[in-house]
């Protein structure tokens, strides 16, 4: 039986590698690719037929910052298929980036260098805003746009004879301290990013206490730093160039510089690969690149994880 994987955020970066990973990994799947509009599908399903001549690739549309457009992507999805094998929730924001470099010159002094260019802790923050649906930007692209993906693809994806998967690109920048249940949009701070991957962190935890009893599993992913769109828009291209020389060298300290769209998606291909009876819920699962270019799958706790469970909240 063909596996159904639906992939969103496809149109670049470690969505894009992960669906030419995925195609290399077994050839038979049907791979869906969602995508912000019919033009990115079809350049995009182009793209992976150039590679993957004889892949069965079809494609939808969806701006998971708009919920009328998840409920109709959803509507359509549950129209085309019976089931969903995998969901990769990987499509994601990081609006008007600020990098503070005097932070950055003050971690080098402290020793806490490595901390930051692994994880951006006390260096990065972005300017959030409301979208049409009254709802923060970040946390409704990030998190809450596929989280209502999901629960409106329920009977796709619960209740099948092999188990459902959910795998969702979080970052090494979520921070429990960044996080508030009483501001969880993250409104009133500067870290959306951090916040919005932290609560995906906490919701993939949730998902797995109340759905794996109908054989539906969830993991969360770090693909590490990875040169993308995203990044592109941190820090103008031409600094990135002179950077990466010092990048490269980096990597043989901080395995989390994957650099590349490829090594990043080593960790979601690494899970397409594992039963989902053997994973922890509670842990996170990094792509990592050795200092030789060799890439790897680094599991690693989830910070507060285990305690938000304890406390009942899930
Ligand atoms: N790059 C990095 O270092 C890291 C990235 N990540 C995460 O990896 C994931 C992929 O990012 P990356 O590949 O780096 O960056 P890209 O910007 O290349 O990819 C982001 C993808 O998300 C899509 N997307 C953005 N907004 C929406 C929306 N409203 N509706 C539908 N699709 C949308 C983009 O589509 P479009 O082409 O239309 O903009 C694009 O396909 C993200 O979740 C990111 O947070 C995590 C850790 C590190
Ligand atoms: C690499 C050097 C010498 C300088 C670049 C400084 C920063 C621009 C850079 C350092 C740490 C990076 C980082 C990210 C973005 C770029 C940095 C702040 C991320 C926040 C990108 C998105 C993620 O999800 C995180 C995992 C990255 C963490 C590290």
């Amino acid at each position: 039986m063909e596996r159904v994987v639906l992939v969103t955020g496809a149109s670049s970066g470690v969505g894009l590698a992960l669906c030419r990973r995925l195609l290399e990994e077994d050839g038979r799947i049907h791979l869906c690719i969602a995508c912000r509009n019919v033009q990115k599908s079809e350049a995009t399903r182009d793209l992976i037929l150039a590679t993957h001549p004889a892949a069965r690739v079809s494609t939808v549309e969806v701006d998971l910052g708009n919920l009328v457009s998840v409920l109709r992507v959803a509507r359509e999805l549950r129209c085309r298929f019976q089931r969903l094998d995998f969901v990769y929730l990987n499509a994601g924001i990081m609006p008007n980036p600020h990098v503070n470099f005097k932070a950055l010159w003050h971690g080098l002094l402290t020793g806490k260098v490595l901390h930051m260019l692994t994880t951006a802790e006390g260096i990065m923050t972005q300017t959030d805003r409301l979208n049409g649906d009254g709802l923060q930007e970040v946390f409704a692209t990030n998190l809450f746009g596929h989280f209502i993906l999901v629960r409106q693809l329920e009977c796709l994806l619960c209740g099948n004879e092999k188990p459902s998967r959910l795998i969702w690109t979080s970052s090494s920048n979520a921070r429990e301290s960044a996080f508030s249940l009483s501001d969880y949009q993250h409104a009133k701070g500067q870290e959306s990013y951090s916040s919005s991957k932290y609560a995906t962190d906490l919701t993939s935890v949730v998902l797995n206490r109340k759905f794996n009893k109908q054989g539906l599993y969830s993991s969360v992913v770090c693909p590490g730093l990875v040169m993308s769109n995203m990044t592109y828009r941190i820090l103008p291209v031409f600094l990135w160039k002179l950077l990466m020389p010092i990048m490269w060298l980096i990597r043989f300290f901080a395995k989390t510089y994957t650099l590349t769209p490829y090594n990043g998606a080593e960790a979601h291909v690494w899970l397409f690969k594992q039963k989902p009876e053997h994973l922890d819920a509670l842990v996170k699962y990094h792509s990592c690149t050795s200092g030789l270019g060799k890439s790897y799958v680094e599991p690693r706790k989830v910070n507060g994880a285990a305690a938000f469970c304890c406390r009942g909240l899930g």
